[in-house]
């Protein structure tokens, strides 16, 4: 059973808790104290104030599940500690000298960065545009404004344009735009909209290459304790961890 290190420990930290089945959560670290005491509590592990004493545990894998700056101030310290890194908050890799420094960092290590698909579907097969670039990638999102901190009495358009200036101005909202770029080979153009009437955060991708056209739309329900956050990012950490060790490997 693999040793998970726990960076983060709010609404997707304690879904991962609450789910600990293939793999046992050993050490958690937040911010807040407070918080990664009570998970601590909730998972049978050990909380840590102190980020350095986090990493010096027996961990093989840290699952990120906190913020772009959290993964910014402790990515490099992860993978020089000899450990796998599982990015969530996926966004802090849309700056280029960050990420070639972060993989350089797991190079060095031999170790693996995993940003899993988190709240969309379709990054396996979308990698083809490493090989055929593609024409259009869009991603256009809605949520609901109260979950961006917003009030509105319609649909609004809030943002549009790339990818990595989008998550720069909503860094808890759009981490799977910098996701899909990542697959692709190629940025994600964005448009971000709040609407009152959804219930669901919905992701729309639109793809077009020499292979054809997709369109996918996932209509995700919010998780409990984090609207903004889809309970399927939770569930796709769930599944990476579950197959880490897995022969059998589906999907590109
Ligand atoms: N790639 C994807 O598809 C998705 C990514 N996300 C991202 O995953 C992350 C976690 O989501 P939730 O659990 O819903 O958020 P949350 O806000 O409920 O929990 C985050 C926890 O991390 C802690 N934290 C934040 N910055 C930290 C730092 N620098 N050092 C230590 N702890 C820190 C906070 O105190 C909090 O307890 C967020 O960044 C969110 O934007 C969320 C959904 C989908
Ligand atoms: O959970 C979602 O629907 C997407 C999200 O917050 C993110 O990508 O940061």
């Amino acid at each position: 059973m693999i040793n998970v290190g726990l960076l983060g420990c709010g609404n997707v930290g304690h879904i991962l808790a609450r789910h600990a089945e293939n793999f046992r959560i050993v050490a958690v670290f937040d911010i807040i104290p407070d918080r990664a005491q009570e998970l601590a509590a909730l998972s049978h592990a050990e909380p840590y104030a102190d980020f350095d004493e986090f990493l010096r545990q027996d961990t093989d894998i840290i699952v990120e599940a906190a913020s772009v700056a959290a993964v910014r101030r402790y990515g490099e310290a992860i993978l020089g500690a000899g450990k796998d890194l599982v990015v969530l908050s996926g966004g802090a890799l849309a700056d280029d000298e960050f990420r070639t420094r972060l993989i350089e960092a797991a190079r060095s290590a031999g170790r693996k960065i995993r940003v899993p698909s988190g709240a969309v579907t379709g990054l396996d097969n979308l990698k083809i545009g490493q090989i055929s670039p593609l024409q259009t990638l869009l991603l256009r999102t809605t949520k609901s404004p109260g979950s961006l901190g917003i009030s509105t009495p319609a649909r609004m358009e809030i943002f549009k344009g790339m990818a990595h200036e989008c998550i720069k101005q909503y860094p808890k909202n759009i981490n799977v735009a910098v996701a899909l770029g990542l697959a692709a080979g190629r940025e994600a153009d964005v448009e971000l909209y709040v609407d009152p009437d959804v219930e669901r955060n919905v992701h729309e991708i639109f793809a077009e290459g020499e292979f054809g056209d997709i369109y996918i739309r996932v209509r995700n329900v919010p998780s409990p304790e984090n609207p903004a956050t889809s309970y399927m990012a939770a569930l796709s950490i769930l599944t990476l961890l579950k197959n880490l060790d897995n022969p059998l490997v589906v999907g590109t």
